[in-house]
């Protein structure tokens, strides 16, 4: 199976998911002053108020907060999108100890964590699996997480994970709001690109906020304390640097809001 180990990582993710190295792969790096300013674009709008978070869980990859997407309750909408898009499920990106772990990089720089925010197009599409190989099938939200001074709501997840500690734990987390993680601005940048895992389905939207928001270390280190494993087997592996190196641009254009 897939990881992000010597054996396993994601130089090797070609061999089982050959559009590892496709033409609109992700994560990718940004750099600001070659993105095209496209007056087109509108502003992103998160209608995310009756959202319905059910669970928290542990996929051995990360740790995934699932929504209810049986209807239109939490969309986005605007910016580069036609449609709305439903939120199915957020997760996180992080690094080891003082080290970087953001998929993204802004002029190679890279931040200490990466919160994706999974949303799919229902208008087109009659289920997430069937949105997911589409190329315009998802929209993944990118927001940076910068190391500085506490995240006043992040606690309410760093609180919850050492429910999730072991891969294939899953705990009930309802009524939270991913509108809290939220930046200032939304100002973004835009591109076409792919799930930054396997299967690597080249069907995403990116939108990466410009503005990161400021967590403590204390709460990246409650990332870490994750395990990759799971509580049968006997090897622990610390769950960090769980992020994808940046692929080629392969002349793609990334394009910038107001
Ligand atoms: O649902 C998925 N969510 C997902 C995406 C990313 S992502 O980093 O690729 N991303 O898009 O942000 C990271 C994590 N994660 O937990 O780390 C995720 O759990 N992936 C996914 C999948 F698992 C499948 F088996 C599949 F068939 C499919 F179509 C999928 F799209
Ligand atoms: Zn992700």
């Amino acid at each position: 199976h897939w990881g992000y180990g010597k054996e396993d990582g994601p130089t090797l993710w070609h061999r089982n998911y050959p559009v590892a190295e496709g033409s609109r792969q992700s994560p990718i790096d940004i750099i600001p002053l070659q993105a095209v300013h496209d007056h087109s674009l509108g502003p992103i709008i998160l209608s995310y108020d009756h959202c319905t978070s059910i669970n928290i869980a542990n996929n051995g990859h990360s740790v995934v907060v699932e929504f209810d997407d049986s209807d239109d309750r939490s969309v986005i909408r605007g910016g580069p999108l036609d449609n709305p898009y439903r939120l199915k499920q957020f997760h996180f990106h992080w690094g080891g100890k003082g080290c970087h772990g953001s998929e993204h990089t802004v002029e190679g720089m890279s931040y200490a964590s990466e919160l994706h925010l999974v949303h799919w197009n229902a208008v087109k599409y009659k289920n997430f699996g069937e949105a997911a190989t589409a190329p315009d099938g998802l929209a993944v939200l990118g927001i940076f997480l910068e190391a500085g001074d506490d995240h006043r709501w992040l606690h309410v997840i760093t609180d919850a994970l050492y429910m999730v500690k072991y891969k294939g734990s899953l705990t009930d987390f309802k009524g939270f709001n991913p509108k809290c993680l939220l930046p200032s601005s939304l100002q973004y940048w835009t591109y076409l690109g792919s799930l930054t895992t396997p299967p690597l389905h080249e069907s995403v939207t990116w939108i990466i906020l410009k503005e990161s928001i400021t967590v403590s270390e204390k709460q990246l280190g409650k990332f870490r304390m994750l395990l990759f494993t799971g509580e049968e087997e006997d090897q622990r592996m610390r769950m960090e640097n769980n992020f994808r190196p940046p692929q080629p641009l392969k002349g793609r254009k990334v394009r910038s809001s107001n």
